[in-house]
Parts: structure tokens; C-alpha cells; sequence
């Protein structure tokens, strides 16, 4: 008798997390081969994804967070960048969109030029100013000093971002920790600051957790990621950024 009671009081409880957690769509976009199935990877599974196929139509991945006590669940439509693999899907994309994250490469300054054109596509799916904007510069880890003038310099996106009224992040789904030197003369004394991925993932949480028309989720909460299409993938293409 007692086991059947805590058996329904833990079934209540579970109900009750799952009536309470809301489900935002967060659409993930970019040029082709930024790494935007990498970083959703990484914001969800936490580890970097070496072998990837060019996205056809949407993946998604969910991440569950807390955000001062309430549990929200991230649903991350990582997009195709490819024109050839999205445009029967666009308007699918950007319905009840709640936030968008902007991702271009930092070592290549043609997909931050593009993001022009990605800000376009929202505007002319009619995405209101109110959904919260994030400016992503993937890729960082890549990031050379001696090539500094063939690579999107942090003021560059900073104002891109300012003007767009967006929250920029840069960072790099492969290695995303920083690196802190302690000591001048040894190596290995060098520390490591806070993962910026997790930073990017609170940012989300604590703009959606203040958004006025959430969805709420009436199936359990999941983190991991599953696909929408089965169909097979074509080889991805060699990228050619600059
Ligand atoms: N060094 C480095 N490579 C990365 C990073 N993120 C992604 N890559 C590599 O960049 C390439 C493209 O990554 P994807 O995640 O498939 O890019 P995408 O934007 O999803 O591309 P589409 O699906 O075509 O839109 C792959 O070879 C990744 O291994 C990163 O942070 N650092």
C-alpha cells in the first residue's frame, strides 16, 4: 500500500514538471558549413561533433535548463545552410519562432557578410523585434593573430550586433574554454574560465524565461537530438571559405 502511494506521488510529481515546462523554438541560421549542427550539437549533448554530413531540411536538438527554478526546454532547429537543402522549408522555420541565433564563422569573412541576408529572410517571414536576437561567431579555436586582416575582428560583429539588436557571443564548438595563463614562464600552469557555450545557453534561457507567450510542453522533457527527415545525405561539400 505504501509503495503504490509513493508510486502515484512520484507519477504527480512528474506531472506537475511536465504541465510547468514550457518549450520555446529557437532557430538556429547561417551560411553553409559555419558550424551550426556542430554548436547545436555542443549546446545540447555538451561534446563536439567530429563527423558531419551538410544539414538537409532541420535537425533538432533539445536542452533542458533551469532558469531561476522554473524548467524550460530549448528546442533547437538547427537549420540548412545550404539554399538548395532549405527553401522548401523556410516557412516551416520561422513559424512561432520564439529566438534566433545568427551563426557565422570567424575565419571567414564571406558568412559574416551574409548574415545581411539572413537578417533579410527573418524580416520578410515577418519575425517580430521582440524575438530575442544572438550573434554567434563560431569557430574562435581557429582564430590567428597573423591572419587578423582575413578574419571578422570581435568590433566588427560587436557593432553588427549593436545595430541588430542582438547579443553577441563569439566562441568555438570544438573548444569553447578559455584559456587563462597564470604564470609567465610555465605551460602548464595555464587555467581554464567558464565554458562560453554553457554562457550562451543561460543567455537563452534568461530571455526566453522573460518571453510573454510561451508554448507549453505536453510530452516529457528530453535532452539529446533527433531528425525530422531520414532521407540519405549527399557527400558535404569541401568548404570553400576564404
Ligand atoms: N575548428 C572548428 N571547426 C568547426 C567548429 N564548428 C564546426 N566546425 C567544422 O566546420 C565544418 C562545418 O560544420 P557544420 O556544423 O556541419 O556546419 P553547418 O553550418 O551546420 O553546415 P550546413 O549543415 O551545411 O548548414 C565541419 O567540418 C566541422 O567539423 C569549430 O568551432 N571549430
Amino acid at each position: 500500500m505504501e509503495s503504490s502511494l509513493e508510486f502515484s506521488s512520484s507519477l504527480g510529481s512528474i506531472s506537475s514538471l511536465i504541465s510547468r515546462c514550457r518549450t520555446f523554438k529557437v532557430l538556429v541560421i547561417g551560411d553553409s558549413g559555419v558550424g551550426k549542427t556542430c554548436l547545436t550539437h555542443r549546446l545540447c549533448a555538451g561534446e563536439f561533433l567530429s563527423k558531419v554530413e551538410a544539414t538537409i531540411g532541420v535537425d533538432f536538438r533539445e536542452r533542458v535548463l533551469e532558469v531561476e527554478g522554473e524548467k524550460i526546454k530549448l528546442q533547437l532547429w538547427d537549420t540548412a545552410g545550404q539554399e538548395r537543402f532549405r527553401k522548401s522549408m523556410v516557412q516551416q522555420y520561422y513559424r512561432n519562432v520564439h529566438a534566433v541565433l545568427f551563426v557565422y564563422d570567424v575565419t571567414c569573412p564571406a558568412s559574416f557578410r551574409g548574415l545581411t541576408a539572413w537578417v533579410e529572410e527573418c524580416r520578410q517571414n515577418s519575425l517580430g523585434h521582440e524575438i530575442p536576437r544572438f550573434l554567434i561567431g563560431n569557430k574562435s579555436d581557429l582564430r590567428d593573430a597573423s591572419k587578423a586582416d582575413r578574419q571578422v575582428s570581435q568590433e566588427l560583429a560587436l557593432s553588427f550586433a549593436k545595430f541588430h539588436s542582438m547579443v553577441f557571443f563569439e566562441t568555438s564548438a570544438k573548444n569553447s574554454l578559455h584559456k587563462i595563463a597564470k604564470g609567465r614562464h610555465s605551460t602548464r600552469e595555464t587555467a581554464y574560465q567558464r565554458d562560453e557555450v554553457e554562457d550562451i545557453v543561460s543567455a537563452v534561457g534568461a530571455a526566453l524565461k522573460r518571453h510573454k507567450k510561451p508554448s507549453t510542453v505536453t510530452s516529457l522533457t528530453y535532452s539529446g537530438s533527433f531528425k525530422i527527415l531520414n532521407r540519405r545525405r549527399p557527400e558535404k561539400d569541401p568548404w570553400t571559405c576564404c
